[in-house]
């Protein structure tokens, strides 16, 4: 018999524990055209997970879902076991978004944005705390005095991790969050979601970017139609191997 350890590289999972995102059963249509067919997936705590697929595979529904922002037809989503649409204010408080564009108050600065989320989610800074929090999320902390309308979205995206940092995330859900950042910017983006991933954070991050999905090493789903068609230890493929395998689904 296999013995069961306490983490399994193969699946991300640490036995005796829940996963941190859970969907059963997903599925979801919009009028007659289904977005989500019987989808199931499961990040763990600590664990990276990336999700593929051509656009409107239903990546974009399948992170709504979790957000609570859209209800499934059928089936259901757990965050650290909560169901988002019987609690959606105990599972939100578990959850930051980063989306493709950060929304944050333009005319307001890093530092005042930082104040301003983290104030929604019952938590006073210190300015030291301030400072900390940018320094981890690699936001210069001159430069969180600044107007965010000046910022590029690296820096922007910055305070978002900050904000996550924040609120003690649990889980991080990420929507195209690489598209548009030169080679650099996207470089250190993955480093900080590698942070996070160590301080125990469960990251959900749908992208185009099958080069650092690869990189960020963790599990990777490929989705086509609303359904998740394979599922791969990105550890386990070259990066030419992970090509092959993402144009081979789309061909199908
Ligand atoms: N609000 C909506 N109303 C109608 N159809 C929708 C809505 N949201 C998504 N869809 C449809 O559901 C399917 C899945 O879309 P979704 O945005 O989840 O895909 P995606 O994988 O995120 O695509 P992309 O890579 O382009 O962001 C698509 O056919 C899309 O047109």
């Amino acid at each position: 018999m296999r013995r069961r350890h306490e983490h399994d590289k193969s699946t991300g999972f640490h036995f005796g524990n829940q996963p941190m995102l859970l969907a059963e059963n997903l599925s979801k249509s919009f009028g007659a055209s289904p977005a989500l067919q019987d989808l199931n997936l499961a990040v763990a705590v600590s664990e990276i997970y990336c999700l593929l697929g051509a656009n409107g595979a239903g990546k974009t529904t399948t992170l709504n879902i979790f957000l609570g922002f859209l209800r499934p037809d059928g089936g259901s989503v757990r965050i650290d076991g909560i169901d988002p649409a019987a609690d959606p204010a105990r599972a939100r408080a578990r959850l930051a978004y980063i989306p493709e564009q950060v929304n944050l108050y333009p005319v307001l600065s890093g530092r005042e944005n930082l104040r301003y989320f983290a104030a929604l989610s019952g938590t006073a800074l210190t300015l030291d705390e301030e400072a900390g929090l940018f320094r981890r999320a690699g936001l210069d902390v001159a430069a969180a005095d600044r107007r965010v309308d000046s910022y590029s979205k690296g820096m922007r995206q910055k305070v978002g991790i900050a904000i996550a940092l924040a609120k003690h995330a649990k889980a991080l859900l990420l929507d195209e969050p690489l598209s548009g950042l030169d080679p650099h910017a996207a470089n250190e983006f993955c480093m900080q979601l590698r942070t996070l991933q160590e301080s125990g954070v469960a990251v959900l991050m749908a992208t185009h970017d099958l080069f650092r999905a690869r990189e960020l090493g963790g599990r990777i789903g490929i989705m086509k139609r609303g359904r998740l068609v394979d599922e791969r230890d990105a550890t386990s493929l070259t990066a030419p191997e992970l090509e092959q395998l993402y144009l081979a689904h789309m061909q199908d």
